[in-house]
């Protein structure tokens, strides 16, 4: 391809080379550069991708796509300085590959909860309803049933455009995938055309990031500021920050609520641990998702298929067959005659929502005891809320170890000990091995009881100084109990 025609539409500030170069390749990693590629310097968060320049020329790198003043002495070398190269990189991407978006009906899901679970059903929705679909979210990549791995929850936009183009060759019609905000604040999502956006809703989360709320509420709002005037904008109004989504946007406005008046909405029946009996826009089912925050991704899926040009009684009928998401809310069986749910739930407001849908089913018959940890090098502040939150919602509280990473295991389960007094600290054990913690658990509960191991889900490691070492809490479980 040429050089001048992954520029189009791109803010350059100035070009000292040969605009006309056939390029090979382009990189936004010097390890990766192949000879006669360009090579784009990222700004980037902790590390400046422009200190990397020479590497990716030892490599044959022929162009430099750069944002910052850099040595462009090199007579056999093109420079483009551009005014934003994360933008740039997006956008680069989506020419290099094609422009795969553009060819595909895709859709993105943001908010602090649900979004994996609310992309992961759109997919198997359209599959069922017929359609080749494709995935992108934290579990895995989906392109038509073939899955591959996922490192990000959004990918770097080059990968991330990569996997797009798959899903066309593979001759998908729909794309649905998570934009996180670190995602949409890095601008791995520039170039793409969304046909439309869903917000779940926005609590506390990723502070360690976004320092404040307000400005985590700026980055998933971008996503909505940024949407065509051809797409649909799908937000949750229960959430406080649901209509300020829509403030800015281009997009066709809708709605989705249990609580008010909205373009979908639901009303809860009867709940139990096998699903819940709703009513979607007055018509009942019965689904097989337990707790309120899944009847609002049901709700979310429900709307962005109806938006998709769907029939809405099909659509119907395939949510009352669709199943829960790897760790999310997965229940297992004891021979004993307890319960344990192993969910993904790593946030306060995600940890309040799965503990509230386990009372609300068992009605005060059976105890709760839940086994939870916070991650390592990750907001900090969110540790002794977390552990506040499972307190007041359990009789008994393990608190344990999720990926520590850089910290010490002892001083993160410390620092959410902290944030209970005496009376609380009395129903709660501090086990740092997370598997003598559920044992634990095991051991305490008796028939009837609930365990709830919250924070891994579907992860099947322990993220320990650098090193993911193998460890699944379904399996810890399956195997406490002879399966
Ligand atoms: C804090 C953060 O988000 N960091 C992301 C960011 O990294 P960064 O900019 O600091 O640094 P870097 O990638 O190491 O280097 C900057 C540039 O230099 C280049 N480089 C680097 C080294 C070298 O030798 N040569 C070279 O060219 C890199 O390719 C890059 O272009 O850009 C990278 C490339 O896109 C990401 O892989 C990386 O994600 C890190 C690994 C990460 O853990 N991110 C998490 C926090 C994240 O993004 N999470 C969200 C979901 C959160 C949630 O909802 O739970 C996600 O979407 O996954
Ligand atoms: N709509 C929701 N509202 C609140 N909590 C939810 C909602 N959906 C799921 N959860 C809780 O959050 C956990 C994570 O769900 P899910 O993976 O779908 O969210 P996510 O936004 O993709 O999270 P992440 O980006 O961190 O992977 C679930 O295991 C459940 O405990």
């Amino acid at each position: 391809m040429k050089l001048k025609d992954l520029l189009k539409g791109i803010d350059v500030v100035e070009i000292k080379g040969n605009e006309n170069l056939e390029i090979t390749g382009i990189q936004t990693d010097s390890r990766k550069v192949i000879a006669g590629s360009a090579f784009i310097a990222l700004k980037g968060v902790q590390v400046d991708g422009h200190q990397y320049i020479n590497n990716a020329l030892d490599l044959g790198a022929k162009v430099v796509i750069h944002q910052e003043k850099v040595d462009t002495s090199k007579e056999e070398i093109t420079y483009v300085k551009v005014k934003d190269s994360a933008d740039a990189a997006g956008k680069i991407a989506t020419l290099w590959y094609g422009d795969p978006s553009a060819k595909l009906k895709l859709v993105g899901v943001t908010g602090t909860n649900g979004k994996t679970t609310t992309a992961t059903l759109l997919y198997e929705m359209f599959r069922k309803l017929g359609h080749k679909a494709g995935l992108l979210s934290t579990v895995a990549n989906y392109v038509d049933g073939t899955v591959y791995h996922a490192t990000h929850t959004t990918p770097d936009p080059l990968s991330l455009n990569e996997m797009l183009a798959k899903m066309v060759n593979a001759g998908c019609e729909y794309a649905f995938m998570e934009v996180s905000s670190h995602a949409i604040h890095q601008k791995r999502i520039s170039g793409l055309k969304f046909d439309g956006g869903i917000f779940t809703n926005i609590t506390q989360d990723h502070l360690d990031y976004h320092k404040t709320m307000a400005e985590y509420l700026k980055a998933k709002k971008m996503f909505f500021d940024n949407l065509p005037e051809t797409a649909f904008a799908l937000t949750n109004v229960d959430d406080k920050n649901g209509s300020v989504m829509l403030q800015n946007t281009k997009a066709k406005k809708y709605t989705y609520s249990v609580k008010t008046l909205a373009d979908f909405k639901a009303k809860i029946i009867e709940k139990h641990f096998d699903g819940t009996a709703v009513e979607f826009n007055n018509k009942e089912l019965q689904v097989q998702f337990v707790g309120v925050f899944n009847v609002y991704n049901l709700l979310a899926v429900y709307g962005a298929t109806v938006l998709l040009g769907q029939d809405p009684d099909e659509a119907l009928l395939v949510l009352s067959t669709l199943k829960p998401v790897s760790g999310r809310f997965e229940t297992l069986r004891s021979p004993e005659g307890y319960t344990a749910i192993v969910d993904y739930a790593h946030t306060p407001d995600a940890l309040t929502n799965v503990l509230e849908a386990i009372h609300e089913v068992l009605e005060g018959n059976g105890r709760v005891i839940t086994v939870v940890g916070c991650g390592g090098n990750r907001d900090k502040t969110k540790r002794p809320i977390m552990a506040r939150e499972a307190v007041r919602l359990s009789d008994q509280v393990i608190l344990t170890s999720d990926n520590p990473r850089f910290e010490e295991p002892q001083a993160i389960i410390n620092d959410m000990a902290d944030g209970l007094n005496n009376q609380q600290l009395k129903k709660t054990l501090l086990i740092v091995e997370r598997e003598q913690a559920i044992k634990t658990a095991c051991t305490l509960a008796k028939e009837g009881d609930v365990i709830l191991i919250a924070g891994k889900g579907h992860e099947d490691y322990q993220d320990v100084k650098g090193v993911k070492h193998h460890f699944d809490d379904r399996e810890v479980v399956r195997n406490i109990f002879g399966e």
